[in-house]
């Protein structure tokens, strides 16, 4: 079995006249260290499938696996934990903590897990990122490329299993999406990490391994 296994999911907003069928029976499988592009219409239910994989909402119908476990099947704290343990979260406004700097932000995940820091994981992360000589910097003095290079490392300074990527470069120009998608493509590989993107850009779709098509809740297409 994939590390991440999706089974006829269902996601339902709103009721009666508003109701709305967001995801309407979605399978798919990742098999571990796969790079996987997400792409569709606005509309085509695609954050909604990346929530529900990455456990931020429950499903109306359906089942996750991640690793084997049944995310349905575990209660919210206990999801909360694993969430943290397992998943890397990188989003299209970075969501860097203003008050920390680079390093702080990068840690944060592990310090919130009373984990200790691997200093040598964290070194060579911010090596190949490219952040070394920024750690000191507040979020506020980088450019947008480099928070977001910030945001990736500290989505896999806890060695999670699966990067979940909402729009990363939906805020960036072509040429520094590319050389951040790049570099997460690179540091995925090297530790092995599975990463699931969500762009409009079919250029860095293009770099995943593999492309879903979403269009009104249902996979379109599953290859490149
Ligand atoms: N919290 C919510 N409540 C009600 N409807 C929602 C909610 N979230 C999403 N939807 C609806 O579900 C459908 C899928 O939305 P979703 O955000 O997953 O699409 P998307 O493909 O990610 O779109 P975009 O590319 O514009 O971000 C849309 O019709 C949207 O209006």
């Amino acid at each position: 079995m994939g590390i991440l296994k999706a089974d006829n999911l269902v996601k339902i907003y709103g009721q009666g006249e508003n109701e709305v069928k967001a995801l309407n029976n979605v399978s798919l499988e990742i098999e571990e260290g796969e790079f996987v592009s997400i792409v569709g219409s606005s509309g085509s239910g695609k954050s909604t499938l990346l929530n529900m994989l990455g456990g931020l909402d429950r499903l109306t119908s359906g089942d996750i696996y991640i690793n084997n476990k049944k995310l349905g099947d575990m209660k919210d704290e206990e999801l909360t934990i694993f969430r943290r343990r397992n998943i890397g979260f990188i989003f299209q406004n970075y969501n860097l903590v203003p008050i920390l700097n680079v390093y702080e932000n990068i840690v944060l995940p592990i310090e919130l897990d009373g984990m200790k820091i691997d200093e040598e994981y964290i070194d060579s992360i911010i090596n190949i990122l490219g952040l070394s000589q920024k750690l000191t910097n507040m979020p506020n003095n980088l450019s947008g490329g480099q928070q977001q290079r910030v945001a990736i490392a500290r989505a896999i300074a806890t060695k999670p299993a699966i990067i979940l990527a909402d729009e990363p470069t939906g805020n960036l120009d072509s040429k520094t999406s590319m050389d951040v998608i790049g570099l997460l493509k690179m540091t995925s590989q090297k530790f092995n990490q599975t990463i699931v993107m969500i762009t409009h850009n079919e250029e860095i779709a293009q770099l995943a391994d593999r492309i879903i098509r979403i269009e009104d809740g249902k996979i379109a297409r599953g290859d490149k």
